[in-house]
């Protein structure tokens, strides 16, 4: 066996962490008071997609949303990071969609329960290909953005971030231990929206990454 690379962190089968309403104007659309500290959520490795296969549509949602974001993935693993030295944990970045049945999130947050069956459904998490770390000089200067069959969505810059990169490595780095390979999802700028079956989502960071993606339903499991 060859021995396998960061740059292929999607097959490591490591955890994916989500950050949530970190952009002010996000959080405004979707009526959420902005937050004090870093609201967390994970996704399972097996969420991973990749350009060439299609976004799913769960079957028990009716309201799938895109939300486009800059994912950071570590190369050094870490606990307690302080934020002076979180960035030596990053080896590079990924552009990520967080795919979210907004329909039962709504759901999940009416009854306090936890957001998995929104957020951690399979294909939930489609990736570009890794970018080094020196494509990305400075993770708080990223123009994001995103199209829905040629129509644009989403765009934003991360330096509307609430809690930076380095701010959110620190942070997990003191909940959970964080893994060469896990990805970090550092959250969406305002503008997310429904996609439905055979939409088309590109999705790109300027002058460094775009991506394509298919959508198409996911068929109901028969007992
Ligand atoms: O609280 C809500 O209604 C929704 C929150 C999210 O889906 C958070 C994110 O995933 C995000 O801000 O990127
Ligand atoms: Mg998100």
């Amino acid at each position: 066996m060859g021995t396998r690379s960061v740059t292929r962190f999607w097959e490591w089968g490591r955890k994916i962490i989500c950050v949530g309403r970190n952009y002010a104007e996000h959080a405004k659309e979707l009526k959420n008071e902005l937050p004090t500290e870093p609201v967390l959520f994970l996704k399972p490795p097996t969420a991973y997609v990749k350009e060439g296969s299609e976004i799913l549509v769960p079957h028990y949602s009716s309201d799938l949303h895109h939300e486009v974001e800059l994912g950071v993935v570590l190369g050094k693993a870490g606990r307690e990071i302080p934020l002076s030295s979180a960035m030596e944990h990053v080896a590079g970045y990924a552009l990520c969609l967080d795919m979210t049945a907004r329909d039962v999130q709504d759901k999940c947050k009416a009854k306090g329960l936890p957001w998995t069956l929104a957020k951690a459904f399979d294909t939930s998490c489609p990736v570009s290909d890794f970018i080094p770390k020196e494509r990305i000089p400075d993770p708080a200067r990223v123009e994001l953005w995103l199209k829905v069959n040629g129509v644009t969505r989403q765009r934003g810059s991360t330096a509307h971030m609430i809690f930076s990169v380095p701010y959110l490595i620190s942070y997990i780095s003191g909940v959970m231990a964080l893994e060469e390979g896990d990805l970090i999802l550092t959250g969406t700028p305002k503008g997310v929206g429904a996609v439905h079956e055979h939409d088309e989502i590109q999705a790109g960071i300027d002058d460094v990454i775009s991506m394509t993606f298919k959508v198409s339903r996911r068929a109901s499991i028969t007992q």
